[in-house]
C-alpha cells in the first residue's frame, strides 16, 4: 500500500510538471493570442503574467524563457554591428542642420514608452486593421517621424529586417539627449515592435498640460516611477518648444477668472502676452461652459483639445526667458519652476507638494545629481514594458505592421 501511495504521488508530480511545461510552451508559442500579455520591464524581468512570477517554476525552463525574453547589451553585435553607430551619427548630422529634432525625438520616446511600453506603437499609421496613436489628441503635435523613417531605411539597406523600430527610437532619443547637452546612459537592446497601436489608451493616459499634481504622480506611479524619477524626467522640458495653446489660459483666463494664473510669474505673463496673442484657441472644444466666448479656456484636465499644436498657433521655447543663458540641461528648467516661470500648468505643479518641490530644488542646485537621476530615469523609461523574443515583430517600415502570412 505504501508503494502504491508513493507511486500516486510520483504520478501526480509528473502530471503537474508536464502540464506546466505544456502551458509554458503554449504561452510562448501563442502568447495567449495577445501580443501585449507578456512584456518585460528592463533587465529582462518578465511582468504582468502570473505564470512567470511563480518562483516555484522549474529553473531550467524558466531560465531559458528568461534569456529569450530579456534585453541585452549590444544585441545587434552579430546581426547588425553598425546599427548603433548609424543611428548616433544620423542624429548628430540631422541635429546639426535642424536642432529642433532632438527635443522632438525625446518627446516621441516618452509618448511611445508611456503607452503600453517601448514598442514603437506610436509610429504606426492608420490602416484597415489598425487605428493610429498619431490621431490621439496628445500626439497631434508630435514630430520626428520622418527622421525615424529616414534612419530606418538606412538600417534596412545595411541589415534588412534586423533592427526594430522600438530599439531605433530609444537609441535615437538617447543620442538626442546627448546632442541637447544631457547625460549619456547605457541601453540594452532587443526590443520588438508591436503589431498594433493603442489610440484610446494614448488619448486617456497621456497627461495633458492642465494635469494636476496628483494625476501626474498617479500616472507615473502606475508605471513604476517614483516621485523623484517623475520630477527628474520633467527636466526634459528644459529643451524644445510648446505651442501657445497649451498654456494661454494661464495668460488670459485662468480657471474662468478672466485673469492670469496667480502662480505664473507676472513679468513673464506680460512678455508672453505679446508672443501669444489673445484668443488663438478661443474656440477650444475644452472650453469651460459659461465662459465669454472670446476667452481662451483650456482649463479642462484632459486639455489637449482637438486642434493641439495647429500650425497657426504660436510657438514658444519651453526655456523662454532663460536668464541663466545656456545653463546646464535640466538645471535651468528647475530654476525656472522656483521662479514660477514654468510655461505649462503641469510643469508648475511640481512645486505643489513638499516632496516634489524638494526634488525641484535639489536638481536646480545640483546639476550632477540631476544628470545622474535623469540618466537613470531615462534608462528605466526606455526599457519600460518592452516586447521581446517572439512576442513582437521587427517592422521593415516603422509606420506599418508586417503583413500577416
Ligand atoms: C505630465 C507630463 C507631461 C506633459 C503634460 C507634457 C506636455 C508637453 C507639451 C504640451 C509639450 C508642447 C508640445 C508642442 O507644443 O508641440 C511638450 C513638449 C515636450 N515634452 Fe513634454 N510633457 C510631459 C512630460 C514629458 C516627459 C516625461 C518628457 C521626456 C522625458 C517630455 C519631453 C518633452 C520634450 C522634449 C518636449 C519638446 C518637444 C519639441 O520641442 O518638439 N515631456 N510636453
Ligand atoms: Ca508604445
Amino acid at each position: 500500500m505504501k508503494y502504491l501511495g508513493d507511486y500516486k504521488i510520483v504520478l501526480l508530480t509528473c502530471s503537474v510538471i508536464a502540464l506546466s511545461i505544456y502551458i509554458a510552451i503554449y504561452r510562448i508559442e501563442f502568447g495567449n493570442g495577445n501580443f501585449t500579455a507578456n512584456r518585460t520591464d528592463g533587465g529582462g524581468k518578465v511582468s504582468e503574467n502570473p505564470f512567470f512570477d511563480d518562483d516555484f517554476m522549474f529553473m531550467s525552463v524558466s531560465e531559458d524563457i528568461d534569456r529569450s525574453f530579456s534585453l541585452h547589451y549590444d544585441y545587434y553585435r552579430e546581426s547588425c554591428p553598425s546599427a548603433e553607430k548609424i543611428i548616433a551619427k544620423s542624429i548628430r548630422d540631422i541635429s546639426d542642420v535642424k536642432p529642433s529634432v532632438a527635443p522632438s525625438l525625446i518627446r516621441l520616446l516618452f509618448h511611445d514608452c508611456f503607452i503600453e511600453g517601448c514598442d514603437a506603437s506610436v509610429l504606426l499609421d492608420v490602416d484597415e486593421s489598425n487605428t493610429s496613436e498619431k490621431e490621439a489628441s496628445p500626439n497631434l503635435s508630435l514630430k520626428g517621424f520622418d527622421v525615424i523613417d529616414a534612419i530606418k531605411s538606412e538600417l534596412e539597406t545595411v541589415c534588412p529586417g534586423v533592427v526594430s523600430c522600438a530599439d531605433l527610437l530609444v537609441l535615437a532619443a538617447r543620442e538626442a539627449v546627448l546632442v541637447a547637452g544631457g547625460p549619456f546612459y547605457p541601453l540594452e537592446t532587443g526590443r520588438k515592435d508591436s503589431a498594433m497601436a493603442f489610440k484610446k489608451i494614448a488619448q486617456d493616459e497621456l497627461p495633458g498640460p492642465q494635469a494636476i499634481l496628483s494625476e501626474i504622480l498617479a500616472r507615473f506611479a502606475s508605471r513604476g516611477f517614483s516621485r523623484r524619477e517623475t520630477v527628474s524626467l520633467f527636466g526634459a522640458h528644459s529643451i524644445g518648444i510648446t505651442h501657445c495653446t497649451f498654456f494661454e489660459n494661464r495668460l488670459y483666463n485662468f480657471s474662468g477668472t478672466g485673469k492670469p494664473d496667480p502662480d505664473f510669474n507676472p513679468g513673464v505673463v506680460q512678455e508672453l502676452k505679446t508672443k501669444c496673442p489673445f484668443s488663438v484657441s478661443a474656440s477650444s472644444p475644452s472650453a469651460s461652459p459659461g465662459l465669454v466666448p472670446s476667452l481662451p479656456a483650456s482649463d479642462s484636465r484632459n486639455s489637449y483639445g482637438m486642434s493641439s499644436g495647429s500650425s497657426n498657433d504660436g510657438v514658444i521655447d519651453l526655456s523662454y526667458n532663460n536668464e541663466g543663458g545656456d545653463e546646464n540641461f535640466g538645471t535651468r528648467y528647475f530654476k525656472r519652476l522656483m521662479e514660477k516661470k514654468g510655461l505649462l500648468f503641469s510643469d508648475q505643479q511640481l512645486m505643489g507638494s513638499e516632496e516634489t518641490e524638494l526634488w525641484v530644488r535639489a536638481y536646480a542646485s545640483d546639476p550632477s545629481l540631476f544628470r545622474r537621476d535623469f540618466a537613470m530615469s531615462m534608462m528605466k523609461l526606455s526599457s519600460y514594458h518592452v516586447l521581446t523574443g517572439p512576442l513582437g515583430q521587427v517592422r521593415t517600415t516603422c509606420s506599418k505592421v508586417l503583413p500577416r502570412n
